[in-house]
């Protein structure tokens, strides 16, 4: 049996949390405390994804792909995060994935996604998530343009209420930003990705040894949310996500982010500055909140100051919110995304598991090797990239076998219009381009492995160029994506 990297990287967690019982189990109230469970609320299963009707592909982060799972005995649907321990090994990503794992474990609030339980095979671990089907508050924001402040208020308080929880419990969430806030298919927001997530000295989120310490000097978050002080180098306190949530708020009633500008450098340069305007259409609440968490001094925003949240929640912009029953009340109404298919069973449709996990769905020999099909030889890359050629809308533009490695919504920018198209690489290798509302294809980029004929140029994180002999095309991936995209197109190059 081939015991790759990631099989090493269980076991070396199931073994540090062995060791954290033992230390924890002294004669401390506290170590009394540490050591009556490290049983996982949400526990190891010997699952295998054969247990799963996948659906619909939910999102791509930079180590996993997340996609819609229905367990066929339960009927139970999931939002299966699946991530390649090769890969993960491979970007050093191992401290994230445990620290999301133990972090989420322990969280326990309605406006947090709960983690259900984990399982793994040979080349893949998955974590099964609460599912949003609701998707992202970016995406509610790209659609409506930009949101009212009556429905602004909401998910802010919303956010606030689960930000409270997750500061009460000594943690930092560090990447609070539209794309993370999540929403249930009634509208109700759940905060999302704990990848970036760091324990103050004193929390009571139990951890790994090394958890901590190995991403204590890690820069995370994302450009245009990060406060100045961590431009400046400062520990990261609770003001961070206070800055981050000034940040969301703006975005949700603008449509922009506050220090949006055209490359990373100048955003950081916005950021120090503080070079913040505000819309006239902004009531004056409105901005003065904002203005009040944007303070440059992280002690000063509103919320880390000694009234801590109640001074947030009794802002005047928040009047009229009943924080008590937040969830009780009904959330706005969500816009629908325009280029999905109308009929359910799209969600719902069953995948050809043949590429998917091990691969090994009947046929799989005593040893766990798969039999049959290609996935023993692919590579990981391609293997969990392979669950993309499911979501049917695509299904006509891919050949029998091809798997989908990467594939965004992204404005192709043009001199005179911008057009909105479905960038898509294949593991063929192909990279193509399609109409999402007509579903036309609309170019194919020429494939070749040498980056003379065939590269990419980031220019921003949200903006990259597809560079060939023949011609250069230009594309804005708004969620950021660029790097990924690089990174995708030359890892095939060099496959
Ligand atoms: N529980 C969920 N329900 C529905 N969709 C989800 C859920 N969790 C994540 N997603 C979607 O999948 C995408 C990828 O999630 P993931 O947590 O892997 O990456 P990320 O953290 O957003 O990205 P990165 O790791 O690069 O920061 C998210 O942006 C979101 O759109």
């Amino acid at each position: 049996m081939m015991l790759i990297a990631g099989d090493e990287m269980e076991k070396d967690f199931e073994s540090k949390m062995r060791l954290q019982n033992q230390a924890a189990s002294g004669p401390s109230a506290a170590a009394v405390e540490r050591s009556r469970s490290f049983a996982f609320r949400a526990p190891q299963e010997q699952f295998s994804i054969q247990d799963f009707e996948l659906g619909k592909i939910y999102g791509v982060g930079s180590y996993s792909k997340v996609v819609r799972a229905k367990k066929k005995d339960t009927g139970k649907v999931y939002a299966l995060k699946i991530m390649d321990k090769k890969f993960i090994t491979k970007e050093k990503k191992t401290s994230y994935v445990k620290l999301e794992r133990i972090v989420l474990d322990q969280l326990d609030h309605p406006g947090i996604v709960r983690l259900f339980f984990t399982f793994q095979d040979n080349y893949s671990l998955y974590m099964a998530l609460e599912s949003c089907e609701g998707g992202e508050l970016f995406d509610q924001i790209t659609r409506k343009g930009r949101l009212s402040e009556a429905d602004a208020r909401f998910y802010a308080a919303e956010v606030i209420d689960a930000l409270e929880y997750i500061h009460s419990v000594g943690l930092i969430h560090r990447d609070i930003k539209p794309e993370n806030l999540l929403l249930t298919s009634d509208g109700h927001m759940k905060i999302a990705d704990f990848g970036s997530v760091k324990p103050m000295k004193d929390s009571q989120i139990k951890l790994l040894p090394t958890s901590s310490n190995e991403k204590a000097c890690t820069f995370v978050g994302t450009a245009a949310y990060v406060p100045p002080e961590v431009l400046n180098s400062s520990p990261a306190t609770f003001g961070n996500d206070l800055w981050a949530l000034g940040c969301t708020i703006y975005q949700m009633l603008s449509g922009t982010s506050p220090f949006k500008d055209a490359s990373e450098w100048l955003i950081f340069q916005r950021i120090i500055a503080r070079d913040l305007k505000f819309p006239d259409y902004f009531s004056d609440e409105a901005t003065d909140l904002i203005d009040k968490l944007l303070d440059t001094d992280p002690s000063k925003r509103l919320g880390a100051g000694p009234d801590g949240y109640a001074a947030l929640k009794m802002h005047p912009f928040f009047q009229g919110i009943d924080w008590e029953l937040l969830r009780e009340q009904p959330a706005p109404k969500l816009a629908l995304d325009p280029n999905a298919t109308s009929s359910s069973d799209d969600q719902d449709a069953p995948w050809s598991l043949a590429h998917v996990g091990d691969g090994s769905q009947s046929n799989s020999g005593a040893d766990g090797s798969s039999g049959g099909t290609s996935s023993s030889e692919s590579s990981s890359l391609s293997r969990i990239a392979s669950i993309d050629s499911f979501d049917s809308r695509w299904r006509d533009f891919l050949d029998p076998g091809e798997t989908v490695v990467m594939i965004s919504m992204v404005k192709k920018i043009q001199k005179l219009t911008n057009k909105k198209v479905q960038l898509i690489l294949t593991d063929k290798p192909k990279l193509i381009y399609v109409d999402p509302s007509k579903l036309i294809l609309k170019g194919n980029i020429i494939w070749s492995d040498n980056p003379n004929d065939l590269s990419i140029q980031v220019t921003t994180s949200s903006s990259f160029k597809i560079v060939t002999p023949k011609k250069v095309i230009l594309f804005e991936d708004a969620k950021q994506r660029a790097w990924q995209w690089k990174k995708a197109i030359e890892g095939l190059q060099n496959r």
